[in-house]
């Protein structure tokens, strides 16, 4: 039985972990969860999967569901109910599914306990890539990708030697306005930037797919998943998302991975690696019904984001740190209506101009680097 301590409990790759677990109950418990302030939802999941273990945003609510539950269930607040959470002793595997760095203590944390890290929470691998790798190396713990594209190339891989690769080509959809010329961004709504065209998933994460920010930050999570120089990463725009990525081999073989636009499937992969379970009874890919896939080159003046993602990627030091605390800033002032869509870019790009980058930064100094952003970016 492998025992999961989920961080995000509540959010939509928290959810389908759940429902993986749910479908899975004679190999999967859960046995920790975390989440902030969805507790409407919390005290279902409470109920449903019985936890020992359980961390909240706020002490109120911690309080009110340890009355509800009972002495049998410890709770937790916080950013130390998330670390507790992260590291917590009956569990073997962490699930990060969180959204922002706030992911990054609990991820250490996680990794210092020796845990193996299903990692949905990609902000943390921008943020402090080379720390979170190293922390993992030293630990001997295993970093296996959710996000679907770092999946694909992670089942492409399968073990293939490092030497043996030519380069990545990670798929993205264009997200909400792939058909729409930068003309027509200017007075795009909240609403419409939020209708993906294939993935029902996170407010934050749909913003960031809208701006292309979501490729770039999965340009710089393979970088660090993977171990591969940014000119090996290239990114493809393919809108129907049926091939979540793939891999070219030096001797010009392509593997790529395909299926149905479903997290269920990487969660669920993630979690049973190196085996696979089955899931017979779930929608199969009918390439038949589809008939056409398409692909088109990337336009980094179309897509701003993709060219700071690469840019602050290649850069390295604190510039990755600064590219994804300026973007978390202006995606949730943009969802409050204080930002334009455009305007997103604006933000990001003059927070990258005006950072004085520190090379090889301690944690101390990343934690110190987006404190400093996120104060910036709130009011520029
Ligand atoms: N959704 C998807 O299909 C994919 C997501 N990812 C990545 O997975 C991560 C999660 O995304 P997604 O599930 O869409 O996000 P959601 O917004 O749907 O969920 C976020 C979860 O994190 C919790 N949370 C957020 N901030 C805090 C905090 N400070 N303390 C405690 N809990 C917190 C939320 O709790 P609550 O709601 O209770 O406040 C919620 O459970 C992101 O890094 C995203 O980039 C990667 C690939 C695909
Ligand atoms: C499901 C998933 O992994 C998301 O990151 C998804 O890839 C978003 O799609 P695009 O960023 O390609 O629109
Ligand atoms: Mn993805």
């Amino acid at each position: 039985m492998k025992k999961i301590s989920l961080l995000g409990s509540t959010g939509s790759i928290g959810t389908q972990t759940l429902d993986v677990i749910a479908a899975n109950n004679e190999s999967f418990t859960l046995v920790a969860l975390a989440c902030g302030t969805n507790i409407e939802l919390a005290r279902k999941q409470i109920a449903a999967f019985q936890p020992k273990l359980v961390s909240v945003a706020t002490p109120e609510d911690a309080k009110i569901l340890a009355g509800e539950f009972g002495p049998e269930i410890e709770f937790l607040h916080g950013g130390e109910g998330l670390v507790e959470v992260a590291r917590y002793s009956e569990a073997d595997t962490t699930v990060t599914a969180i959204t922002g760095s706030v992911g990054l203590l609990p991820t250490l944390a996680a990794i210092e306990a020796k845990k193996t890290i299903a990692i949905a929470n990609k902000e943390t691998l921008v943020t402090a890539g080379h720390i979170v790798v190293e922390a993992a190396k030293k630990n001997r713990v295993a970093l296996i990708p959710v996000d679907s594209e770092h999946s694909a190339i992670f089942q492409a891989l399968n073990g293939e030697s490092h030497r043996a690769i030519e380069r990545l080509i990670i798929t993205a959809s264009g997200g909400s306005f792939r058909d729409r010329s930068r003309d027509e961004l200017k007075h795009v709504t909240v609403e419409q930037a939020l209708s993906h065209p294939n993935w029902s998933m996170g407010a934050k994460i749909t913003i960031d797919s809208a701006t292309m920010m979501n490729k770039g930050l999965e340009v710089i999570e393979a970088k660090w998943l993977f171990g591969l120089d940014y000119d090996k990463i290239d990114v493809l725009i393919h809108k129907e998302s049926i091939i979540h990525s793939m891999v070219e081999f030096v001797d010009r073989s392509v593997i790529a991975q395909l299926g149905t636009p479903d997290m269920r499937v990487p969660i669920q992969y993630a979690l049973t690696y190196p085996e696979r379970f089955s899931r017979l009874d779930e929608e199969r890919l009918d390439l038949a019904a589809i008939g056409k896939l398409h692909f088109s080159e990337m336009d980094m003046s179309r897509y701003r984001c993709m060219k700071f993602a690469y840019d602050a990627g290649r850069a390295g030091g604190t510039m990755p740190t600064v590219l994804n605390a300026a973007n978390e800033v202006a995606v949730a002032r943009f969802l409050k209506g204080e930002l334009t869509f455009l305007e997103i870019e604006d933000v990001i790009e003059r927070a990258l101009q005006a950072h004085t980058i520190q090379s090889n930064p301690t944690l101390e100094q990343i934690q110190a680097v987006d404190q400093e952003i996120r104060q910036q970016v709130s009011v520029s």
